[in-house]
């Protein structure tokens, strides 16, 4: 499963470029600067722009929405701010029994204007340059989100991952322009169990229409 979650972050990070065009070509400036085809990983980790597309594509787009974990006894678990229910009932925390089966709503939590303020639904790389306050308590093992969760449990892939997706971001998009050849509001998010995937308006499996040119050096 892990090596798809891999690639469905890629794709996503395809579709969002080509929905963003400013972002690609902003993306392409900064890895065709570089004077090598094949830049160390502490060289890839250091560019900026780069880092802040991977980070806000696997925010956006967290391939895993959620997970579970079951109690193995009874908690209180401590609130930072108190909560009321459907029932009008108010909680400055939260109690549970044990055998409960516990949701993490991993994408909600990445999207939760809340904590990201306002424009949390929007694809932004440039956010990453001033994070707001609020994030930063976010317990993700990676980048103030829980896309790869956190604690003991958390992905072990996902230096792997992150080096592999600019990896493939760099080299591709210092030779090649990517463009959707169908409006992208006929592409929607398809969510399977956990794992969100791109489909098409009326077709079945998953898809993302990409015309791909090769970058013409002037
Ligand atoms: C974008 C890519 C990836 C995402 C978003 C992702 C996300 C996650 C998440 C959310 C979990 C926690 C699942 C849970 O406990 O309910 C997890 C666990 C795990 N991931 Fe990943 N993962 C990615 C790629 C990878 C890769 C490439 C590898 C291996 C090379 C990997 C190996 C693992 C392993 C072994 C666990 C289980 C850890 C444990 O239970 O202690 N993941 N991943």
């Amino acid at each position: 499963m892990s090596m798809s979650v891999a690639s469905t972050s890629t794709t996503w990070a395809f579709y969002l470029l080509c929905a963003y065009p400013e972002v690609q070509r902003k993306l392409r400036e900064e890895v065709s600067s570089i004077d090598t085809e094949s830049p160390s990983m502490d060289r890839l980790n250091a560019l900026p722009y780069l880092d802040a597309v991977v980070r806000e594509t696997l925010r956006l787009m967290a391939p895993v929405t959620f997970t579970l974990r079951q109690a193995i006894e009874d908690d209180v678990i401590p609130l930072d701010a108190p909560f009321v229910d459907s029932y009008g009932r108010r909680y400055d925390s939260l109690e549970v029994k044990k055998g409960q089966t516990i949701i993490i709503p991993i994408l909600a939590i990445n999207k939760d204007k809340s904590l990201w303020g306002e424009d949390a639904e929007d694809f932004r790389p440039e956010r990453w340059e001033n994070l707001p306050e609020a994030v930063k308590s976010i317990p993700g093992t990676w980048g103030n989100m829980m896309t790869f969760l956190g604690g003991p449990h958390a992905c072990i892939g996902w230096r792997f991952t992150i080096v592999e997706t600019k990896a493939l971001l760099f080299t591709l998009l210092r030779a090649f322009e990517f463009e959707l050849t169908v409006p992208r509001e006929n592409i929607f998010v398809k969510r399977g169990f956990a794992i969100i995937r791109p489909q098409l308006r009326g077709k079945e499996g998953n898809e993302l229409p990409v015309m791909i040119r090769p970058v013409i050096q002037t």
